[in-house]
């Protein structure tokens, strides 16, 4: 998978492209990600990528032809991309949308700043995308939040834990199990029995009943959701 992603903050993606599971995918080749600023391409000599707002209000609007151009020049070549733009309003960004997006060979995520983009950028844009009901300052943090949501989708990104999830309740929405390590007992509080068994198929019995008894507890509506699209098996519905 391809990621192309606009801002005028490039910066603020340097850690986390150089850091951690998304790190190494990008530094062995797995996935390609390249950061451009917008105001590289801007014809001005001030490099202007702002404006202030037709019709007045608060902030500045970033303007449409800086991000047209870095569309125009980015898509010259190769597969079209599917293009996301992070809004606060947008589709709420879920791990469904995670999985769907994951299957898209090339992506490009245009990152607002400001009060946001100019409307007319929207004509380039295939889904506008929210990370949740709150006003940040820009695009950037959640087009990483969704970066690292997708990509560690991409096979081989997880390496040797991927098969471990082939089933994994994380990727069907569900909320994951309780998780402990050694030591066995600390401050009184014990690690369940089952999970000292050895016994792997109740292990994964019980972590299962967890995880679904969680996700019944806290987020109903995904169990409901599910159930519509006939994704809980049957003795999970029991
Ligand atoms: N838009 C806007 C806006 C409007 C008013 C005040 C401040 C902003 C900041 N902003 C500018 C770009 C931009 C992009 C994405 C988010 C964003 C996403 C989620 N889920 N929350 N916030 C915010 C963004």
């Amino acid at each position: 998978m391809r990621i192309d992603v606009l801002t005028v903050l490039p910066g603020l993606f340097d850690c986390f492209l150089k850091e951690g599971v998304i790190g190494k995918a990008i530094s062995s080749g797995k996935v390609e990600v390249k950061v451009h600023n917008i105001r590289d391409f801007t014809t001005d000599k001030h490099r202007v990528v702002d404006d202030v707002p037709y019709g007045g209000g608060p902030g500045m609007v970033l303007k449409p032809e800086p991000i047209f151009r870095a569309y125009d020049e980015l898509t010259k070549e190769g597969e079209k991309p599917y293009v996301l733009l992070t809004e606060p309003w947008g589709e709420k960004f879920n791990q469904e949308m995670a999985v769907e997006l994951s299957k898209k060979p090339r992506l490009m995520i245009i990152c607002g700043r400001y009060e946001g983009v100019d409307e007319r950028v929207k004509s380039l844009v295939d889904r506008e995308v929210s990370i949740g009901d709150y006003v940040l300052t820009g695009g950037e943090l959640p087009a990483m939040v969704i970066m690292d949501a997708v990509l560690r989708l991409i096979p081989g990104v997880l390496g040797n834990l991927e098969s471990l999830r082939a089933d994994s309740f994380s990727d069907r929405g569900l909320l994951g199990y309780p998780n402990y390590t050694r030591p066995a007992e600390f401050r009184g509080m014990k690690v369940p029995e089952v999970l000292l068994s050895g016994h792997h198929k109740k292990i994964e019995s019980w972590r299962k009943e967890q995880s679904l008894r969680k996700t019944l507890e806290r987020r109903p509506e995904i169990i409901e959701n599910l159930k519509r699209k006939g994704l809980l098996t049957k003795e999970e519905l029991e």
